[in-house]
């Protein structure tokens, strides 16, 4: 078991145990700490830069997304290809994914991103604006996925979402999520769902209840873990038929 999961132990050393500590030292959430640097270090305005100082940050320190480069550039052509109007993003964390989104939308577009953490989701609407993104593209909301969704349709004034990222969790949440969202008519036929991590153990179920439900067109990307290029990883995509 420790020869076959020796790298993933690691990374759980590194990205669970290490930053842990880091802020029971210091009393700064790591997410945080990645923006402190996105300050310093990136050039403000331009999203792209602020994306890549986040990759740097996160190769050199601790890493604070679970999408980075090469998901990052999957879930940007998703979006690219749909011109979605209305976007859902469950999980925001620091911003990255948001960021991946809300620099590719059309004008009239907009992001809705979920964060349960309230100063997590403080820090990515800094991050977000910092990266010159507007409060007409995005809007951060903080709660959690099984109390907030119900809420959307009054809280929003969205009937249904054009394309859902699902990220907030490594599998288990996913199944949760479309679920709610399904049974509170927030997808309709066309929606587009992405979901993150789904190599994770606990996405197991996800996949084989979405792929055996004739309701769904489901295609699947192979990719690594974010700046981990030995450790496999994937997103699914489902279109609502
Ligand atoms: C892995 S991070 C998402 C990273 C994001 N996809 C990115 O790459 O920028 C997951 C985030 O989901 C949030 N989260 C976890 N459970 C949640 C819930 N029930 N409702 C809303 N957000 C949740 C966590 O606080 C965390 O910030």
């Amino acid at each position: 078991l420790v020869s076959r999961y020796h790298r993933r132990l690691i990374r759980f050393y590194h990205q669970r145990f290490l930053s842990w500590l880091r802020t029971r030292l210091t009393g700064i959430s790591r997410e945080e700490r990645a923006f402190r640097y996105v300050l310093m270090n990136s050039t403000h305005g331009k999203a792209e830069s602020v994306l890549s100082t986040l990759d740097e940050w996160c190769c050199k320190f601790e890493c604070v997304t679970n999408t980075g480069p090469e998901k990052g550039q999957i879930l940007s052509s998703v979006v690219q290809r749909l011109t979605p109007v209305s976007v859902l993003q469950l999980g925001t964390c620091c911003g990255y994914s948001a960021i991946c989104i809300t620099r590719l939308l059309i004008p009239g577009a907009k992001l809705y991103t979920l964060e349960q953490d309230p100063q997590t989701a403080d820090v990515a609407e800094e991050m977000m604006l910092v990266a010159g993104l507007k409060h007409t593209q995005f809007q951060v909301i903080t709660g959690s996925a099984p109390e907030a969704i119900p809420r959307f349709k009054p809280l929003l004034g969205v009937e249904t979402f054009d394309f859902v990222f699902l990220s907030r969790g490594q599998g288990a949440d996913h199944l949760r999520d479309l679920r709610l969202l399904e049974n509170e008519r927030l997808l309709c036929k066309g929606s587009v769902i992405l979901a993150n991590s789904v190599t994770h153990p606990g996405a197991a179920a996800f996949l084989h209840s979405v792929r055996s439900d004739p309701r769904y067109l489901t295609s699947f990307y192979p990719c690594s873990a974010p700046y981990e290029k030995d450790i496999p990883d994937g997103m699914e995509e489902l279109a609502i038929l």
